[in-house]
């Protein structure tokens, strides 16, 4: 196996605010692998942008060390602090752009910091834009585009100089849906056809399931559970994980998404959970016979550890007595929530 890329050994960082100590970071021991995709995901106030810091070097860890393509950054000057970072892609939740430049103007710039000549810059957007899809785009303004455009516009930056490392952080969380997506399978693209090594910070599991290939759960500081996303996903162990996975798998509807189905349905809404090892086919099967008209409207089958978590909401229509019926027998083996 090669060399990690970056490496977190026993690394804690404390803040102090006059008298009070806060434990951003601590005990975390951690190997990132070059060319994977490595997600830290964790509730507001986990340390995750602490860990960002530390990562590109804007903080220095309290105890133990960082250290990135084998250098020891506690160890080094500033200067080559400086030159490391330059091998570290920033992508940012607001994007961080430019107001003043144009799109040409905000991917050039990392490059002429770095003392590139117009005729290479030149070249190299044309690649860039061509990569992220904004060829048409490029005397275009901030203010002239969509989140998604902008993001894109980052991600063009963040990759100019060809860093070995992408760190995105938080990246998609002021994105819609559809945006998101295609964002994500942007920086899939970057990972898969440049071999930059990508590092995800955020607080949505989506963002973990549909990107990363192994993922870390911070708590309160603390590295509560890593592994492959797989393994995290089928068979969440820490309590926070519990919580991040359970929020993400949308078998259940939320109140906004109960509120829709109930203008959208005229029949009662349950959402019916199948106790361990029963199987609500046996009873919905026999749904039809009653009288009762049966529309599935949310839910799905999830493997969460070693069994399937199997969770429907229904829309039941037909007369009162014999609603009620088919709720009473789904009780037997199941747990029955009320929508509408
Ligand atoms: N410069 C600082 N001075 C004092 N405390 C800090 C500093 N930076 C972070 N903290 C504290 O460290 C803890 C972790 O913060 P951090 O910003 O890393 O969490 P986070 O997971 O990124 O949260 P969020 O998603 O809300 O940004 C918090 O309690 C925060 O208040």
């Amino acid at each position: 196996m090669s060399d990690p890329i970056i490496r977190f050994d026993k690394v804690g960082k404390t803040f102090r605010r006059g008298k009070t100590e806060i434990h951003a970071l601590d005990d975390i021991s951690l190997d990132i692998e070059p060319g994977e995709i490595f997600a830290f995901i964790g509730f507001s106030g986990a340390g995750k942008s602490t860990l960002v810091r530390l990562i590109n070097g804007l903080e220095a860890p309290t105890e133990g060390t960082v250290t990135v393509h084998g250098h020891v950054l506690n160890d080094l000057p500033a200067k080559k602090i400086r030159e490391l970072r330059g091998d570290i892609g920033m992508v940012f939740q607001q994007f961080n752009l430019l107001q003043s430049r144009t799109v040409y103007g905000n991917v050039a710039y990392p490059l002429e910091l770095a003392g590139w000549s117009k005729r290479d810059i030149y070249d190299r957007i044309t690649e860039l834009l061509h990569f992220v899809g904004l060829t048409e785009r490029a005397w275009a303004y901030p203010e002239e585009l969509s989140g998604g455009q902008k993001q894109r516009v980052g991600i063009a930056r963040a990759l100019a100089t060809r860093p070995s490392i992408l760190l995105a952080d938080e990246a998609t969380s002021a994105l819609d849906p559809d945006t998101t997506r295609d964002v994500l399978a942007l920086l899939r693209k970057a990972n898969d056809e440049l071999g930059t090594t990508v590092v995800v910070i955020t607080h949505e599991m989506d963002v973990v399931r549909s990107l990363a290939d192994r993922v870390a759960v911070l708590d309160a500081g603390r590295l509560v559970e890593h592994g492959t996303v797989r393994d995290i996903f089928t068979a969440p162990e820490a309590d926070a994980t519990r919580r991040i996975v359970g929020a993400t798998l949308d078998i259940e509807p939320d109140p906004e998404q109960a509120e829709q189905l109930e203008a959208a349905h005229t029949g009662r809404i349950v959402t019916v959970t199948a106790n361990p090892g029963e199987n609500l086919g046996v009873v919905l099967g026999n749904v039809g016979r009653t009288g009762v008209g049966l529309e599935f409207v949310h839910g799905g089958v999830t493997r969460i550890k070693d069994d399937d978590l199997t969770t429907f909401t229904l829309n039941l229509t037909g007369p009162t007595d014999a609603v009620d019926g088919v709720v009473a027998e789904l009780a037997q083996i199941a747990t029955v929530k009320e929508v509408a």
